[in-house]
């Protein structure tokens, strides 16, 4: 996924959070949304997403040459987002399913195999609420990781993850970036070394 953002801002009532953001992000590239707590990494990551509608400026979205609309750009990402809830009520086993179906697994990745990826065999025929923080979030990460989808988002990819589960994000992130746009929201250095490109989002907030 390629997209390119020409002079892009978003505000909330009177306030620009960021504006005259032009760049293109292209595919294969990794980025790192950078900024302090409440600079906008998120609102920018879910803007580029077309999640939320810019306030000023435009997207333009393209897949291996061809322009896709700002509607269907849901329809090619893999998102994990601290805010974005698991089903609860579910096994694990039955959860990978159920998204496969929306959001297919890797080609020739069984639901099995991703079970074992995740590290979390033992835990297949368990309730999605009885998993400790750190392996929701394992679940979270890997079923976008995972997930056949050319664009990759990641807002805070390491939340409430242990030395174990950083060192399995690291090897997963290496498997499975290559060809795809990925944008990174963080503070933490250690979930964005990984990427070729930086973008500061405190170098487009207006001065106040
Ligand atoms: N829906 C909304 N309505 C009004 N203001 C919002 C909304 N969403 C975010 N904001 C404001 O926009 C600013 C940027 O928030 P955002 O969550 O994008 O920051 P962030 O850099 O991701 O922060 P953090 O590092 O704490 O996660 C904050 O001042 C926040 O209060």
């Amino acid at each position: 996924m390629q997209i390119e953002a020409r002079g892009l801002g978003k505000r909330f009532g009177r306030d620009w959070i960021f504006r005259d953001l032009t760049r293109t992000f292209r595919p294969g590239t990794a980025v790192a949304l950078l900024g302090p707590n409440g600079s906008g990494k998120s609102t920018l990551l879910q803007t580029l997403a077309a999640y939320t509608l810019p306030s000023a400026g435009e997207l333009h979205y393209a897949l291996g040459g061809q322009a896709v609309r700002p509607d269907d750009v849901a329809r090619h990402l893999a998102l994990c987002a601290p805010a974005l809830e698991l089903i609860e009520e579910l096994s694990l086993a039955e959860l990978v399913q159920f998204h496969a179906r929306f959001r297919p697994l890797r080609a020739g990745l069984s639901a099995a195999q991703f079970i074992e990826r995740l590290q979390l065999p033992h835990a297949r025929h368990k309730l999605l609420r009885d998993f400790s923080s750190g392996m929701k979030q394992r679940v979270k990460l890997g079923l976008a990781l995972y997930a056949e989808a050319p664009l990759l988002l990641l807002d805070e990819p390491t939340t409430n993850l242990d030395r174990a589960g950083v060192a399995w994000y690291h090897e997963h992130v290496a498997a499975t970036v290559a060809g795809r746009l990925v944008l990174v929201s963080s503070n933490v250095e250690e979930e964005y070394a990984f990427c070729q490109e930086r973008l500061t989002v405190t170098d487009f907030a207006p001065r106040r």
